[in-house]
């Protein structure tokens, strides 16, 4: 975080030059404290892992561990809300997600990404000899006229402190593990069970949602615009829990519904390039597209429409969740030492290496779907202690 650009502590530090560096100081350490606090559950979590192996016992015995969850929570609110700003310089994670829904479901993105696809299935049904003729775009209409009158409905999952709530056009659903402010519902996303769709018109659909109470062990299918995982699925220790959610979500949204993920990475754009690829994979191996890829200096942003209403039953066997790796699981604890510096004992091209075998990436095109790929080299947030991002 750049205090530098504090007003307030320009003037301070101007007048009182000692009381400002000391107020500095204090501040640094108490958000060294708070990442620490963060930092180490995931740890505990994947060094488990590690050890134990059997995830659903992990995930049960942590979400039993009220104390250590209750501390997370209280430091991941008071971290996101009292030292990293909402936003800097229109690179907040949360202006991202509220951005990209504006654009595809008001603004015609989704409209034209159905018309590019069906210009696709168009000339490869030429190709074929059988030429389709052009479908409607009756269902995709209604779909965004829907916003004219409704909401869009988001399901922020690890919603932690409600940051999408503030929003007039999401009809926002926050659930958590253990919710930091009482908007937001108790709620394991892993063994959420899903129920037959409503099958309402949106003014009903909105209607549920408000009466909606925690804690949620149940949810119809297909009854989200927007799922958002935002720094969620690294959390997880297992690939397969990160696999899951990623099901879920499918799941739960409607079809040309968005899923967005971010997750940490405060290396350049081109060093995890292949596990984005990979997760690429996974994720539309779940029928989805990617819509969108954003790199900010502290994180990947990826925006994927739900493309297909079902997801093929022979997932596992093709290997999809272990694509779904973050660096971290490469390390054993040992390496993560439980110090805030990194050293890894593999070369970053062995663990790419590494990660590319384990994935064993199917051969498919890196370019994005909307040709919207982008990195940023403007700083989200000028973290000295970019350690959270790392851990
Ligand atoms: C790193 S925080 C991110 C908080 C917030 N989304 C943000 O972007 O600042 C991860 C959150 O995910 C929650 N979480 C982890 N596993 C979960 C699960 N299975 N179901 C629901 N929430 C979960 C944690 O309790 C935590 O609040």
């Amino acid at each position: 975080m750049d205090l530098r650009h504090n007003a307030d502590t320009e003037t301070v530090s101007e007048l009182f030059p000692t009381s400002s560096s000391k107020e500095l100081r204090s501040k640094k350490t108490e958000q060294e404290k708070l990442s620490g606090v963060v930092k180490s559950v995931h740890r505990k979590l994947r060094k488990k892992y590690i050890e134990v192996g059997d995830f659903e016992r992990i995930w049960r015995e942590h979400c039993e561990d009220e104390q250590t969850l209750s501390e997370y929570a209280m430091a991941m609110k008071s971290l996101a809300r009292n030292y990293w700003p909402n936003s800097c310089e229109g690179e907040g994670r949360i202006e991202w997600c509220r951005s990209v829904c504006q654009e595809y479901f008001l603004d015609g993105g989704m409209r034209r990404m159905l018309e590019k696809d069906e210009k696709i299935a168009w000339h490869a049904s030429v190709l074929n000899g059988a030429p389709l003729s052009t479908p409607p775009l009756s269902s995709v209409v209604s779909f965004g006229q829907n916003f004219q009158s409704g909401k869009m409905r988001l399901l922020d999952v690890g919603s932690c402190f409600n940051p999408f709530l503030k929003f007039e056009e999401f009809l926002t659903v926050g659930i958590d593990i253990v919710p930091a402010v009482e908007s937001v519902y108790k709620c394991d996303f892993l063994n959420l069970q899903l129920k037959q769709p409503l099958q309402l018109a949106s003014d009903a659909l909105e209607a549920f949602l408000r009466q909606l109470r925690g804690p949620i062990e149940a949810l119809p299918a297909q009854l989200f615009h927007v799922v958002v995982f935002s720094l969620l699925l690294s959390y997880f220790p297992a690939p397969y829990q990160r696999w899951l959610c990623c099901k879920k979500a499918h799941e739960l949204l409607a079809l040309h519904g968005l899923l967005l993920i971010i997750t940490p990475d405060s290396s350049h754009q081109g060093r995890h390039a292949l596990m984005m690829r990979s997760w690429r994979v996974a994720v539309e191996s779940l029928g989805f597209k990617r819509y969108k890829y954003v790199k900010f200096s502290h994180m990947h942003l990826m925006a994927f429409r739900k493309v297909s209403p079902t997801t093929s039953t022979d997932l596992v066997s093709h290997n999809y969740p272990k694509m779904l790796y973050i660096p971290q699981d490469f390390h054993s604890y040992e390496e993560d030492g439980y110090s805030d510096t990194h050293v890894p004992l593999r070369s970053d091209s062995e663990d790419d290496q590494l990660a590319c075998t384990f994935a064993e990436l199917p051969d498919t095109p890196y370019d994005s779907d909307s040709g919207e790929s982008q990195s940023s080299s403007v700083p989200l947030h000028e973290l000295d202690d970019s350690v959270l991002l790392q851990s």
